[in-house]
């Protein structure tokens, strides 16, 4: 996990933990061993520590934190051993120093980095603080006010800015076209350089602990509160890491230390760290499904789009801004040029922000190739549709594209509810069919839902779930069917919503409990913002607006729903839907006529209305959606529960801190929820809603949790 070498008198302790050389126990003890070896070598004058492969090590290793090992020779003593070292130590940065990383680069003398590196304390993302020092020396180092900035935030910095900030002694210039190998190999080079420079030195004022802090007025740490509270709604670690940089400024550091540890401790065992760090690995075993090997997928490395819509557009920023090139298809001059004009402005918008340079936004759209003939697609390695929501133009479409295509190439379509099969049907390579679901705007949403069809093969899912990474996107592969995984959770808990309407709730009840929960917002104002009649269009496609095509037997909630879209209250966009908007504003304030319509439909429909409480108003939400997920498990059109947790928090904004629906499931505790199910149930058998997931109710009666049971089967089917 580490190896040890001298280069001309210097000692070099190298990180050999890949692939971010987190700083595991066998790291932790490989370094105290290089530093023993090193101090006991009359010939060693300095030392170096360094990352092997890409980085310097990316923090503590957090799977360390569920098992306890993280607390055997933990990370805050391994770093007061190296900053009470006698022999200088110079650390090279190179890749991202991040977490325990950064806090062993501030134990060490020197720092110095590539200028292609990172720096950052993100600790409290996973709802923890920087627990081994950093919130004791980093302020000690560049001042209590830019300290507590990245600790709070958690965002990283550019080297160059952290040299600028003070956190580094050099930086070694690395050009973007020199390979990693080569970056290693200067880095090392200037760190012995600078070590064999140091190496008489006195370390007065080197360590760290030893700087003093310059205070700053309570001002200042109440503004910052304010900030996080707002930016970080919800989320108890940053204000949290605050008080402990509040308290190198008021305590010796030994003290601060004890600070930090005491609210470390208490972090560490919160039910928002579980919940951020099953998030943090979630994210990264999207890509884990059994079955599929991802390395048989093949390069994507020409692509065609076909619509210049609204997600059209957006999709093609996706491929064109990682020097893709994509054919850009509409059917209309029309609308082709409002397409290539929406992306041009999305480039010069970022150019004007500063988020790039003029070059490299004519670099990107260099690669955009509009047309408007479908034959210019002959060469493409995949395509994807996103022209507009109708099976028949759709399976047209993909007909299309099978006769012009080459055989190999991938056929994607962007649909948000049709069915994958019906649409593969229409070609004659239903194994290189796939839905690609992006989320809108397609250009800014982390989130894709990868749907498979029955007959899409292995290689077309790996290669499409590969690219998507290209892209910056967080793939999730899902089953085919009606909403795939997240419209299809959306539709039972819209669906309770609009039943505690017809019960006497009013939409700015629901949303305030929807947005204290975590929400960003409320469903409301959500159905708000991307305009009520896209309900109203899928409601009319099932067939349930016309009161005598519904099935009798099930409850109809979306009465008013379906009276605002005839009143042309669309939302925001007619500046009136559940709520009155101001022009131009997005901030709704309740409508006495939409309140008065609630209350006449509640009457017409037979409803006596009732005091309703936010703990019911969020159970029903939440627990009908937690029963949708488990169906989506129980039914394989979800692979893991952390999929499920995924797709809410990138595509829905459910509040990371509770982990996601299935997370937050197992938290609540399973049998409650399962009981509350079938009370609601009893209460309204018209909503088969609250029929129970066979799944959970299994679970719920064995005292088993979801993610245990479901980690062991994926086990057990890996093993057979
Ligand atoms: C007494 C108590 C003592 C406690 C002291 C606390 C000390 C400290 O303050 C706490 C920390 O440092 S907290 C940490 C603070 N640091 C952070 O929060 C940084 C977290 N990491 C990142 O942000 C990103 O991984 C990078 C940007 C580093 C690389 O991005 P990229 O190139 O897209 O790569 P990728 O796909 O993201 O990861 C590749 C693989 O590495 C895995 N893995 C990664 N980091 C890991 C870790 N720390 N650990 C373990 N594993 C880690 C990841 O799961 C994946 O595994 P897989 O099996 O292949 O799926
Ligand atoms: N808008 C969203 O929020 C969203 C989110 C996810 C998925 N989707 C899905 O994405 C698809 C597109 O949605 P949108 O909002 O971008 O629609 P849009 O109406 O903005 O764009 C559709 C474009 O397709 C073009 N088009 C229609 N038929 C064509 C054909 N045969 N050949 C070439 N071009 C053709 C139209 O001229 C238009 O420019 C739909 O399937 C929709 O369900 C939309």
């Amino acid at each position: 996990m580490t190896s040890y070498k001298t280069i001309k008198d210097v000692a070099v302790i190298t990180i050999e933990n890949p692939p971010v050389n987190a700083l595991s126990l066998a790291v932790r003890e490989g370094i105290l061993d290089g530093l023993s070896r090193a101090s006991k070598d009359d010939t060693v004058c300095a030392i170096v520590i360094i990352g092997g492969g890409r980085t310097f090590p990316a923090g503590a290793d957090i799977s360390e934190f569920a098992n306890g090992k993280a607390f055997t020779k933990p990370l805050p003593q391994i770093i007061e051993k190296i900053e009470s070292t006698q022999k200088p130590i110079v650390c090279a940065i190179h890749g991202t120093a991040f977490g325990g990383g950064l806090e062993v680069a501030l134990g060490c003398h020197y720092r110095i980095a590539s200028t292609r590196s990172k720096v950052g304390l993100p600790e409290v993302n996973l709802g923890i603080l920087p627990g081994a020092g950093g919130t004791q020396r980093l302020p000690r180092l560049i001042g209590v006010w830019l300290a507590a900035e990245m600790i709070c935030s958690g965002k990283p910095i550019e080297a160059v800015d952290a040299d600028a900030k003070g956190i580094l002694d050099d930086l070694v210039e690395i050009s973007s076209l020199e390979s990693v190998q080569t970056e290693y190999d200067k880095l090392l080079d200037a760190a012995i350089t600078l070590a064999l420079r140091v190496k008489n030195h006195s370390l007065e004022g080197k360590r760290v602990s030893q700087l003093k802090v310059e205070p700053v007025s309570d001002f200042f740490y109440e503004q910052l509160a304010l900030q996080i509270s707002k930016n970080a709604r919800g989320m108890n670690a940053p204000l949290q890491a605050l008080k402990a940089v509040k308290a190198s400024a008021m305590f010796p550091f030994k003290e601060g230390m004890q600070r930090e540890q005491q609210i470390l401790g208490r972090l560490f065992v919160s039910s928002q760290a579980k919940a951020l760090q099953h998030i943090f690995f979630a994210e990264r075993q999207t890509m884990k499904i059994p079955g599929i090997d991802m390395k048989k997928g093949v390069p994507i490395k020409f692509v065609g789009v076909i619509g210049a819509g609204m997600m059209g557009s957006g999709i093609a920023i996706n491929f064109i801004k990682k020097g893709i090139p994509v054919v850009l298809i509409d059917a209309e001059q029309e609308f082709l040029d409002r397409g290539v004009k929406a992306i041009e402005d999305y480039f010069k918008g970022r150019v004007k922000k500063g988020k790039t340079t003029r070059f490299l936004a004519d670099r990107s759209l260099g690669y955009l190739r509009p047309s408007l003939h479908y034959e210019d697609l002959s060469n493409v390695d995949l395509v994807i549709e996103a022209v507009f929501e109708n099976l028949d133009v759709k399976k047209s479409v993909l007909k299309h594209l099978d006769e012009i295509c080459k055989p190999q190439t991938i056929l994607c379509t962007n649909t948000s509810t049709l069915d994958i099969d019906q649409i593969a049907s229409a070609t004659n390579r239903p194994d290189r069919v796939i839905g690609t679901h992006f989320f809108s705007p397609a250009n800014v949403m982390r989130l894709m839902e990868n749907v498979a069809g029955s007959k899409t093969s292995e290689r077309t899912i790996a290669s499409v779930m590969q690219i998507s990474k290209t892209i910056s996107k967080i793939p999730v592969l899902v089953g085919n069917c009606f909403g795939f995984i997240g419209n299809r959770m959306l539709f039972p808990y819209n669906n309770q919503a609009n039943a505690l309407l017809q019960e006497g709730a009013f939409p700015h009840d629901v949303d305030k409990v929807l947005y204290d929960f975590g929400f960003p917002m409320g469903l409301f104002q959500m159905s708000d913002l991307a305009g009520n009649d896209i309900g109203l269009h899928i409601r009319k496609a099932q067939g349930i607006v016309d009161p005598s095509q519904r099935d009798p037997n099930e409850r109809y909630v979306s009465t008013t729903a379906d009276k605002l879209c005839e009143m042309k209250r669309f939302g925001v966009k007619s500046s009136k839907g559940w709520y009155s908007y101001a022009k131009g504003s997005r901030k709704g304030r309740p409508d006495k006529e939409v309140m008065d319509l609630i209350v006449e439909n509640s009457k017409a429909e037979g409803f006596v209305r009732r005091n309703i409480s936010a703990k019911e108003i969020e159970e029903r939400c939440l627990y009908a959606l937690i029963n949708e997920g488990f169906k989506c498990l129980e039914e394989g059109m979800a692979y893991k529960p952390g999929d499920i947790d995924i797709i809410w928090i990138y595509g829905y904004g459910f509040p990371p801190q509770k982990g996601g629906p299935m997370h937050y499931a197992d938290a609540v505790g399973l049998k409650k929820i399962y009981d509350s199910i079938l009370q609601y149930g009893k209460a309204d058998p018209k909503t088969s809603a609250w029929k129970p997931s066979k799944l959970l109710e299994q679970l719920a009666s064995s005292g088993k949790k979801l993610a245990k049971y479901w980690t062991k089967k994926l086990k057990a089917q890996s093993n057979l």
